[in-house]
């Protein structure tokens, strides 16, 4: 039976380069897979993945009225999907995560999603908060705080470098809006 899964962390820990090299290895093997990406997420261009790493490749963008079980469907026609890769899945909606898992236990094809676990104010989103109630399988991928501890948290940033505490849930950036820190310091960040 095939399993819906969240690859979860802070930023800048590798879920899209991690994403790119699982997508990579079905290639390797002859296996078609589906690649999609929050339409929002632009910073490598609409419908791009990229990782720091450098890595890239082409995805279709979602925005929160795309069918993905739809779509799913219709790509099946072509022939046999390996699996289904979702970047930026903290930008899904609820009803487009039961759409994944639809995907896994009607048509049989795993799911892979990556995403943030919680937004700049320690908040769930609304794909991560769904994510964590439905998948099979729940992996974190860690990175580091300077201090060495585990990095969880996500600071925002304004050009100064100063905490930003208030604003919309989503604003696209890289290390240039946002440092992933452990609880710890990013508690004394937001309380100064
Ligand atoms: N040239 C490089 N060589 C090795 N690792 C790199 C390089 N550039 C960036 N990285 C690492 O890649 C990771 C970020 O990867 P990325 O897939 O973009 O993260 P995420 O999707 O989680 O934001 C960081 O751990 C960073 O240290
Ligand atoms: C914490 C946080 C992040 N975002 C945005 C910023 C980036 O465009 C993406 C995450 O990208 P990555 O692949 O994990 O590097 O999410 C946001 O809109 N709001 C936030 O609070
Ligand atoms: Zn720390």
């Amino acid at each position: 039976m095939a399993k819906l899964y969240f690859y979860y962390a802070s930023m800048n820990a590798g879920k899209s380069t991690q994403l790119l090299q699982s997508a990579f290895n079905y290639a390797e093997r002859g296996m078609r897979t589906l690649l999609f990406t929050a339409a929002v997420h632009d910073r490598a261009g609409h419908g791009r993945i990229d990782s720091r790493i450098g890595l890239e490749a082409e995805a279709i963008p979602f925005d929160a009225t795309t069918d993905l079980h739809g779509t799913a469907v219709l790509a099946t026609n072509d022939g046999a999907l390996g699996c289904v890769l979702v970047d930026e899945a903290q930008f899904l909606t609820r009803p487009q995560v039961l759409q994944l898992a639809r995907i896994c236990d009607e048509l049989d094809v795993p799911v892979l999603c990556y995403g943030l676990r919680t937004d700049f104010r320690a908040e769930l989103f609304e794909g991560a908060a769904a994510l964590l109630a439905l998948a099979d399988v729940l992996q974190e991928i860690k990175s580091i705080c300077t201090c060495g501890r585990k990095a969880t948290m996500n600071l925002r940033i304004d050009q100064q470098g100063n905490a930003v505490t208030h604003g919309a849930q989503t604003e696209i950036g890289g290390n240039d809006r946002y440092v992933a820190l452990c609880r710890r310091h990013f508690m004394d960040r937001v309380r100064a």
